[in-house]
């Protein structure tokens, strides 16, 4: 999909890339992160496959959202924090993308596990974002607004409340909220970490039913502390491990199904057995 809706936002010019062997996935080779001296996460080479759900799992404190911030560089925006090695898109131009982190973070938009919608009105929540990428025909937002919402499975419960408060939606619904905010963007991969902690089972159940949908199309990586849950969104798994006195490493990744049902590592056999 280039583009959800007949108006277009200003950067929303093509970054597609050459086709190479590497084009149907994000590849991330020898990825390192420290705060000040603390090594967090080293030398993770992964592929993520596109257009599919990968779960990063592993114990607290292991890195996982320390790598995942590396993936649209919000690690910049960290006091402190630095990283190593490079992560690379393979359907899109990377050298741009490497340019501008703002089209960087259109492309590669962001769920974060508690809901953080602008205390702003539901429609405003949206248009804000739109109109930063130049967007600004009411017509036009109009359409994004909409097609937005209805992506995010949002459209027929607020369709007849867009100008009130979002902060008066439930806590579900603000995550789905948030997740329209980023989709009115069209970004091709978006990164979820712990989106559903803060929801109720059937919050949660609706917004793993969205990532398997929105999986269709998009590059999703989820960060989760759910086995269960990653057992039933994710196609593929990663799982990092922290040695005590070690920083984070990749232990071992695969397809979901072989991962679950023949894990190669003692060390995932063991994180598994906890479920
Ligand atoms: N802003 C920061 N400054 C300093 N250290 C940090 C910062 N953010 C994270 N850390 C440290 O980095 C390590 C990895 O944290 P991170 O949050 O990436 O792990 P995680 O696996 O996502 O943990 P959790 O599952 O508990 O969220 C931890 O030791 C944490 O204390």
């Amino acid at each position: 999909m280039s583009g959800p809706c007949n108006a277009r936002l200003r950067d929303e010019d093509d970054l597609s890339a050459c086709c190479g062997s590497s084009h149907e996935a994000i590849e991330l080779d020898d990825v390192s992160v420290s705060y000040g001296d603390e090594a967090v996460v080293t030398d993770v080479a992964l592929r993520i496959p596109r257009n599919a759900v990968t779960a990063l799992i592993g114990p607290s404190g292991c890195g996982k959202s320390s790598l995942l911030y590396c993936l649209n560089r919000m690690c910049d925006l960290i006091p402190g924090c630095r990283t190593r090695g490079s992560v690379r898109f393979g359907w899109l131009d990377n050298e741009r993308l490497a340019c501008d982190p703002t089209i960087l973070r259109r492309h590669v938009g962001m769920l974060f596990q508690r809901p953080g919608p602008f205390p702003f009105s539901i429609r405003r929540n949206i248009e804000f974002a739109l109109r930063q990428h130049g967007v600004r025909a009411r017509p036009d937002l109009d359409e994004r607004v909409e097609w937005s919402l209805r992506e995010a499975g949002l459209w027929d419960e607020v369709r007849d409340r867009l100008d009130r408060p979002a902060l008066g939606l439930s806590g579900g619904q603000q995550q789905r909220l948030c997740l329209a905010r980023a989709l009115a963007l069209d970004p091709s991969v978006l990164l979820m970490d712990e989106p559903c902690s803060a929801l109720d089972p059937i919050s949660t159940r609706k917004l793993e039913e969205l990532i398997r949908r929105l999986a269709r199309d998009r590059t999703i990586v989820l960060v989760t502390h759910s086995l269960p849950q990653a057992r039933r969104v994710a196609d593929h798994v990663a799982l990092l491990w922290k040695a005590e006195g070690d920083a984070g490493r990749l232990v071992e990744h695969g397809h979901a199904r072989r991962f679950f049902e023949q894990p190669h590592h003692a060390v995932t056999r063991e994180y598994l057995s906890f479920a």
